[in-house]
């Protein structure tokens, strides 16, 4: 199986279809530290990172909105004292895309 860090964003417009949901048990088994929490009807994926501080956890997001900017595809961050919540979510279908699990997959490798 393809490793979905190594997966490029595809361009999605309004219109583009929702995963299934045969679709997300696949690709949730594949991110075993995220949840798909409803929010306001919309289905997002979702993960709490912790650090040992406030500047290591500013540093995280940091690089989160770095990657969000050069794949155009931007996600909820959350900033707090030693936590980073980052949700992904694609904004013109108003539900989860397959680029939000590739999105997810890229979060967790800029803790490497
Ligand atoms: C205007 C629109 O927001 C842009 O085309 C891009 C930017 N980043 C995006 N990010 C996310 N998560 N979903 C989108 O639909 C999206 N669209």
């Amino acid at each position: 199986m393809t490793q979905l860090s190594t997966m490029e964003c595809e361009a999605c417009q309004a219109g583009a279809p929702q995963v299934t949901d045969q679709e997300l048990a696949e690709l949730m088994a594949q991110l075993p530290d995220w949840s798909a929490p409803v929010r306001d009807g919309v289905l997002q994926l979702e993960r709490v990172y912790k650090f040992k501080n406030f500047k290591l956890a500013w540093a995280f997001s940091n690089k989160v909105a770095e990657l969000a900017e050069a794949e155009f595809h931007h996600p909820g961050i959350l900033l707090e004292w030693g936590k980073v919540t980052v949700t992904w979510w694609t904004h013109a279908i108003n539900g989860l895309h397959k680029n939000d699990f590739i999105m997810a997959a890229k979060t967790d490798q800029l803790l490497d």
